[in-house]
């Protein structure tokens, strides 16, 4: 795992583009997570230059936070640019599984990519595989453990790497399945830190091929970055700009000494 590891300095040397279509609620504490692991973020969601934007970036994180019909034809126009380049896409299908124009919408956007990532938590992953589970909102309602059977389904079905995130984040895919045990209950109180781990995972899967050493690269840098952050904070609201310093901070021997991988 020292390739996976190391991907951080890769990162902060490279300094990748990352074109993020992401929501309303996230877009600030996404674009400075990307900023203090080194990437550059790039929000972006006008049609007319969907084409432009993600012919010049490195990975395109798509996130259906807050959806609308417009941004759902942004959407899949740039999936399609960004396919046909090779580039890694990353989906977070924030509420799939709550309304029906969510869990369409990432249903449509999985097909078709060149080079996929899906991360979501487990109610999100369930409900885009196909069960029937009824989440009330963007939070899950079963823990992580429940959808690794769902994301294995979804991996192969789409060539794809699936991060389900929870207590435990499992990565998973067709061949492979690796548990990452850091982070800190807090971060299930601050809105936002999957979008986060989504947003990362646009800047580690494009300084890589190996999409599944950037998953679980990205979930030891989200963990690991909670871990130091919590120390450091009174509660939700001082975690999160400890959190990004504690981002700023990541280093390989850092992660190396807290990272908690399982193999599976
Ligand atoms: N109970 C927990 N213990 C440790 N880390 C957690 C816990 N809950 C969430 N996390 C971490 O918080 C981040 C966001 O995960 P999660 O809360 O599942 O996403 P979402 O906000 O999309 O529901 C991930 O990095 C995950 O590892
Ligand atoms: C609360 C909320 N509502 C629509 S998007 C969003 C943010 C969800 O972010 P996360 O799933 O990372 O907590
Ligand atoms: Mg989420």
């Amino acid at each position: 795992m020292s390739d996976a590891i190391s991907l951080i300095s890769t990162v902060r040397s490279q300094h990748p583009l990352v074109h993020n279509i992401t929501n309303y609620v996230v877009m600030n504490i996404t674009a400075n997570a990307l900023l203090a692991v080194g990437a550059s973020p790039v929000m972006a969601h006008a049609l007319e230059e969907m084409e432009e934007m993600a012919s010049l970036a490195s990975a395109l994180v798509i996130n259906l936070g807050t959806l609308s019909m417009p941004w759902i034809e942004a959407m899949k126009t740039a999936k399609q640019v960004a396919s046909q380049r090779g580039i890694p896409i990353i989906l977070d299908p924030v509420g799939a599984g709550a309304t029906q124009l969510r869990t369409r919408t990432a249903r449509e956007l999985v097909e078709d990519c060149s080079s996929l990532i899906i991360r979501g938590n487990a109610s999100e992953i369930c409900a885009l595989a196909n069960e029937a589970v009824k989440t009330r909102g963007v939070d899950s309602t079963l823990t992580s453990d429940h959808a690794v059977e769902a994301a294995t389904l979804l991996a192969g079905q789409h060539t794809a790497i699936v991060v389900i995130s929870g207590e435990t984040d499992h990565v998973v895919s067709p061949e492979r399945h690796v548990e990452v045990h850091n982070g800190d209950r807090i971060m299930a109180q601050v809105t936002g830190m999957g979008c986060v781990s989504t947003a990362l995972l646009g800047a580690f899967a494009a300084v890589t091929s190996d999409r599944f050493d950037a998953a679980v690269a990205t979930m030891v840098a989200m963990g690991v970055a909670g871990e130091l952050a919590v120390g450091r904070s009174e509660g939700p609201g001082t975690f999160v700009p400890h959190f990004i310093d504690a981002l700023a901070r990541l280093s390989p021997d850092l992660l190396t000494a807290h990272a908690r991988i399982v193999s599976r």
